[in-house]
């Protein structure tokens, strides 16, 4: 069975340990939600799981491969993919083009890519309007290009930073079924970072939750959501 693995990992800056030995795994065919407090580490992991931040101390593996130290483009070429809070696109490109470009890691064609992106549009149901400026597209549909983007470079593990970010009640359930959907559909294992409780309550096989750079639970939603430590210093009364 494919999974990703982070032993121990420490990131220190200067005089503020933003992550202190953490170990988390990412199994396939799961969604974990990774949860935590502002200030906790999620983002912070989430670079050093995919080659942005290198860890002060510890190891990431894929399948029990270490995979420390490389870029973020080699990692995606090992099957680790990610979203990002601020999305970014290309505004004077398509949204069709946008997403070529992830696909143009693994394509050996053009019209691979082009098909690569178009799937992948279509899953997130961006699919009408793959033609358009991707400066034009509203909030929302901007967020679910930054996770076509990501598919489109083929992940088996994709992490996704605050996807329903900024979005309206509406437009975070039909994220629901997106994010739901990707492990039978794309053969890929989520880790979540969200705040919006609700969505990872409803997605969710397992959570990880961090506090203070630290592990403070991880295991299945039920038995963290009860867990009185988890109750104070994050879930309160959700
Ligand atoms: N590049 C950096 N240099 C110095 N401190 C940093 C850096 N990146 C993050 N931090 C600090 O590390 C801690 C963890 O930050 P991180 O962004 O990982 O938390 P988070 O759990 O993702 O928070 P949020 O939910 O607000 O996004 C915070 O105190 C943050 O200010």
């Amino acid at each position: 069975m494919s999974e990703l693995n982070t032993e121990a990992i420490s990131v220190q800056f200067q005089g503020l340990r933003a992550l202190d030995s953490v170990d988390l795994s990412l199994k396939e065919g799961e969604i974990l939600g990774l949860l935590g407090p502002n200030g906790a580490g999620k983002t912070t992991l989430v670079n050093v799981i995919s080659g942005f931040q290198r860890p002060t101390e510890g190891t990431v593996r894929v399948d029990g491969k270490s995979v420390g130290g490389l870029t973020p483009d080699a990692l995606a070429r090992c099957g680790v993919a990610r979203t990002f809070q601020s999305v970014r696109l290309f505004r004077r490109l398509s949204v069709l083009e946008n997403v070529e470009i992830s696909a143009l890691c693994h394509a050996k064609s053009r019209n691979e890519a082009r098909s690569t992106a178009r799937r992948a549009l279509e899953f997130v149901g961006l699919g009408p309007v793959a033609r358009r400026l991707a400066g034009e597209l509203p909030y929302a549909d901007e967020r679910r290009v930054g996770i076509a983007r990501a598919l489109a470079l083929r992940p088996r593990f994709l992490l996704l930073d605050e996807p329903a970010a900024g979005m309206t009640d509406s437009e975070c359930r039909d994220l629901v079924e997106i994010v739901r959907q990707l492990p039978q559909s794309f053969g890929c294992a989520v880790l979540l970072i969200e705040h919006n409780i609700g969505l990872v309550m409803e997605v969710c096989n397992r959570l990880h939750v961090l506090n203070g750079g630290r592990t403070l639970a991880d295991g299945p939603v039920e038995t963290v959501r009860n867990n009185p430590d988890v109750i104070a210093a994050y879930l309160g009364g959700a």
